[in-house]
């Protein structure tokens, strides 16, 4: 079994949010890494990193992401950093992977009033985005079928361009290997494909 589809990007992209519209509108159901490992570890994520550290978060997040992806027909999002694992990028090929882009003014604008995001809660979060984009650009279009640009779309606009760019790939596809459908796609990943 595979997910539906699989949601990344950066924080604030929208990936819990959209996530959620998206699974409504295919009729699925949805499921988040992020709160697959707040419920496995007992504690909030800011508190995860505090006590534990970033690394042993990113361990737990790296077998969340696997068991997630073994077990989840619905949408699946995951958390901003999971592409950093490169066993987790590997596991991501052949999947229906959806990147949500933001850039930065907007993506601090959605982050900027949580405490929720470690990472972001800094002096300089307009810095720390900038390096996160910079770092983790790359990764996101190295393993996403589609990518779709959130800045000046409202949530479920942001579906909707979702679903036109995967109906668009589907029409290039044969039969059999359809995004949106369980099976993987083998696709191109969306370096090589338009952005909607
Ligand atoms: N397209 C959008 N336009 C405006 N606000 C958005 C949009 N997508 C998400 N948001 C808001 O941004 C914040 C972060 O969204 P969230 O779904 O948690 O992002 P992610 O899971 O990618 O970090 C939330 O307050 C959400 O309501
Ligand atoms: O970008 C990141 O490294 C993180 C993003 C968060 O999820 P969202 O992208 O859903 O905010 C969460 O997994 C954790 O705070 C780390
Ligand atoms: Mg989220």
């Amino acid at each position: 079994m595979s997910p539906r589809v699989v949601v990344l990007g950066p924080p604030g992209a929208g990936k819990t949010t959209v996530g959620q519209l998206l699974a409504q509108r295919l009729g699925v159901p949805f499921r988040d890494v992020d709160d697959d490992i707040v419920a496995r570890a007992g504690k909030a994520i800011s508190d995860i990193f505090t006590t534990d550290g970033e690394p042993a978060f990113r361990a737990m997040e790296e077998q969340a992401v696997a068991d997630a992806l073994a077990e989840h027909t619905g949408v699946l999002a995951l958390g901003g950093g999971a592409v950093l694992a490169e066993a987790t990028r590997r596991r991501l090929a052949g999947h229906t992977v959806v990147f949500l882009n933001v850039g930065m003014a907007e993506g601090v604008r959605r982050t900027g009033l949580s405490t929720a995001r470690p990472l972001l809660a800094g002096v300089n979060p307009r810095a720390t985005f900038k390096a996160l984009l910079d770092a983790r650009l790359p990764l996101y279009r190295e393993v996403a079928l589609i990518e779709v640009s959130t800045d000046d779309r409202e949530p479920d606009q942001v579906v909707d361009a979702v679903l036109a760019a995967l109906a668009g790939v589907a029409e290039q596809q044969p039969a059999g290997q359809q995004p949106t459908g369980q099976q993987p796609t083998g696709q191109q990943p969306t370096g090589q494909r338009p952005t909607s």
